[in-house]
């Protein structure tokens, strides 16, 4: 009787055999629902043979081969291979768990036929002419021979990338292709896809991201995997999405954080679109403002050169110059509450000529901690070793870390003084103040308190973005944080004021200057997309720091040259590769003493390529009651790197641990 090899998603590097008698070679890459433990679950087959390793009495029989869909394609197959191996992970829970949910439940409940949205209206927007920039983009890269390329495009704010991405997915429509375009943000997939549905009327166009329903995500999926959709726009989850003609795969800034999956397979979708590209022989376009220095590496002239590097150097709309970045010195100026004359004049000059400011502070909340003046008491997370947030709004203290909340106490908990303050200031605060300050003024805060939902944040837009029959703002003062940093393009908003930007600048991991920079460059870089002329002020104790030499002068190459220079005397990414094995328990001693013990693993020295730091605990050490540490690996050469995680990674799963213990080993981490 055929014996089928079923992927599970289970967290074991090995598949599993069942009797199958109706099992054919052709139902490789479908489903199956088989008994496993005291349940049952879904699975992929990945192999039908004759013979299983084990007696054919041992074996179960698959309860069903479900064949309502086609089989998963070759080419999705190789590429969850690659994430499985690379990343460490076993092949069952990639192939799983980047599938829809329904898919992969037993019993999933029935979904209705919806039809699918097509853009209405046949009127297609009359194409802007190029900029002389974006034409040499395009040029460029519909001059290269077909097959695989990766682009790196570095645009600066406002310079038009999005239209080079639309005329790219056009080319790939009109030679019968599927398109991809990965964001980062759920946030920013509604006015894209709006702009994409409006540029090619009659295209079935899907999204794919984590807030769509259970039954939207697969309609959406199964759309994309039929070939129906040619156009899949999806936050990081969708580079997995099967499209049997895909074409084209663009990553919209690249450079952010959000591509990287922070649990379970921690991979990266930017990296993962480039091998997937490679692996289907077409082109990749990674895209930013501010790239990640890796992709900047990658993307120099030299013997490693892996991307082609493209520039858009000027703004796009006509008559729209880069913002003037400025600094304010707050060493010398008196402060009300934390905003400078120059900054409160900025914001009255924008109320007179009613055109639109941003008052960027990157901390939500009214005040990062409250505390005692009399005993030092602080307000902290018992389960965290973080501070509670005070909210004002709705009385509460928080931990942004783990969920902790408490009510305000009235008094010190600690020594019973009745006047406790707040220390700091969050965008809550910042709103209270300016409101004070400007009675008059239509205040917005926006950040991830005032937008919960995906409802809740639309409406903030509609307020944001211009009356359109007027021609005027809705809000005259937005306080934002990094929400409204990215991507956004609001006419009306002439001037950007930021705030507490300096804890970042001596931050201990050796990306924080990257973030700073891009989060910086992003924020300013709303400021003054349309004819306006735009202004930034920047407030700093800080005003020699080198890392604002080259904001003020929009030199993001500047920048990434010295960063890299300082990254490559120092051995760091992109110029050694990295692995992480982080392990958490109750007691942090457990935590230490399983690094410990994975450290002295034989395999260790059987790769003297890779060098192996101390445990450690990390940085932030106890979340939500568990301690956690960590043990870095390094090495000059990413394959020798992949060598030794191949064989060290199976091996941790024979250490002996206590039973609370969790482990979980990261490729390429993104924090050390
Ligand atoms: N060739 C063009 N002519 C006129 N306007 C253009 C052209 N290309 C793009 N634009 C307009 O320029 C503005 C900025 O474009 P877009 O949002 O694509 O910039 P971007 O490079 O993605 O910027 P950011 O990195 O800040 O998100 C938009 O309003 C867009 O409609
Ligand atoms: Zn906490």
């Amino acid at each position: 009787m055929p014996v089928v090899s079923v992927a599970l998603d289970v967290p074991l590097h090995r598949s599993f055999d069942y009797l199958a008698d109706d099992a054919t070679a052709d139902d490789i890459g479908r489903r199956v629902k088989v008994p496993f433990g005291r349940g049952r679950k879904v699975g992929i087959v990945i192999a039908v043979g004759e013979a299983s390793e084990l007696p054919q009495h041992q074996l179960k029989t698959v309860e069903e081969i479900l064949r309502d869909l086609p089989p998963l394609p070759e080419d999705w197959f190789r590429l969850c291979e690659f994430a499985a191996a690379y990343y460490q992970a076993p092949l069952g829970e990639v192939m799983l768990q980047t599938l829809p949910g329904a898919l992969r439940r037993p019993d999933p409940p029935k979904a209705r036929a919806i039809k699918p949205k097509l853009a209405k209206g046949a009127v297609v927007p009359a194409l802007p002419a190029l900029t002389a920039d974006q034409e040499a983009a395009l040029a460029a890269i519909r001059a290269a021979p077909p097959g695989f390329a990766g682009w790196l495009l570095h645009g600066i704010t406002g310079s038009g990338k999005t239209e080079v991405y639309l005329r790219l997915i056009a080319d790939a429509l009109a030679r019968g292709q599927q398109a991809l375009l990965l964001v980062p943000e759920i946030n920013l997939t509604p006015q894209l896809e709006a702009r994409i549905a409006a540029r090619f009327p009659g295209i079935e166009l899907v999204s794919l991201h984590s807030e769509l329903t259970e039954a939207a995500r697969l309609r959406h999926w199964k759309a994309a995997f039929a070939g129906r959709a040619r156009i899949v726009v999806g936050t990081r989850l969708a580079v997995f999405t099967p499209m049997p003609e895909l074409g084209l795969i663009v990553v919209d800034e690249e450079h952010d954080a959000s591509f990287k999956q922070q649990d379970g397979m921690r991979y990266s979708a930017r990296d993962v679109a480039v091998v997937r590209a490679r692996g289907l022989r077409i082109p990749v376009l990674l895209g930013s403002a501010t790239p990640s220095l890796e992709s900047w590496a990658n993307a120099q002239p030299g013997p490693q050169q892996r991307y082609r590097l493209l520039t858009l150097g000027e703004r796009a709309v006509a008559g729209a110059r880069l913002p003037d970045i400025r600094l304010v010195d707050t060493r010398r100026e008196t402060l009300d509450d934390g905003l400078s004359p120059a900054l409160l004049a900025a914001l009255e000059a924008r109320l007179a000529r009613g055109e639109q400011s941003l008052v960027f502070l990157n901390r939500r909340g009214y005040a990062p901690v409250l505390a005692c003046p009399s005993c030092g008491w602080v307000s902290r997370c018992k389960r965290c070793a973080a501070n509670l947030v005070l909210h004002l709004k709705d009385r509460r203290l928080r931990c942004h870390h783990c969920g902790f909340e408490a009510g305000i106490p009235r008094a010190c908990p600690s020594c019973g003084n009745q006047d406790i303050h707040p220390f700091g200031r969050g965008t809550q605060r910042l709103e209270e103040r300016l409101k004070a300050r400007f009675p008059d003024a239509r205040i917005l805060r926006v950040d991830r308190d005032a937008a919960r939902s995906r409802k809740q944040w639309e409406a903030l837009l509609e307020q944001i973005h211009p009356d359109e029959a007027a021609g005027t703002p809705r809000a005259d003062i937005l306080v934002g944080t990094q929400m409204l940093a990215k991507g956004h393009d609001f006419p009306h908003l002439t001037f950007v004021g930021v705030v507490g930007a300096d804890s970042g600048l001596f931050a201990a991991d050796f990306r924080a200057p990257e973030r700073l920079f891009a989060m910086l460059m992003q924020v300013a870089g709303r400021a003054g997309r349309a004819e306006l002329a735009g202004e930034v002020l920047i407030q700093t104790e800080q005003p020699g720091h080198p890392l604002f030499a080259a904001l003020l002068a929009h030199d993001y190459p500047a920048f990434a040259a010295r960063e890299l220079e300082e990254r490559r005397q120092a051995g760091f990414p992109p110029y050694t590769y990295q692995a992480m094995l982080r392990a958490e328990a109750p007691d942090m001693a457990d935590s230490l003493a399983f690094l410990k013990a994975a450290k002295a693993l034989p395999i260790l020295a059987a790769h003297p390529a890779v060098f192996a730091y101390d445990p450690v605990p990390m940085r932030m050490a106890r979340l939500a009651n568990l301690e956690r540490g960590q043990l870095l690996f390094e090495c000059g050469a990413r394959p020798a790197l992949q060598a030794f995680l191949s064989d060290f990674g199976p091996a941790l799963a024979g250490i002996a641990a206590p039973s609370r213990l969790r482990w979980h080993l990261e490729v390429d981490p993104l924090e050390c």
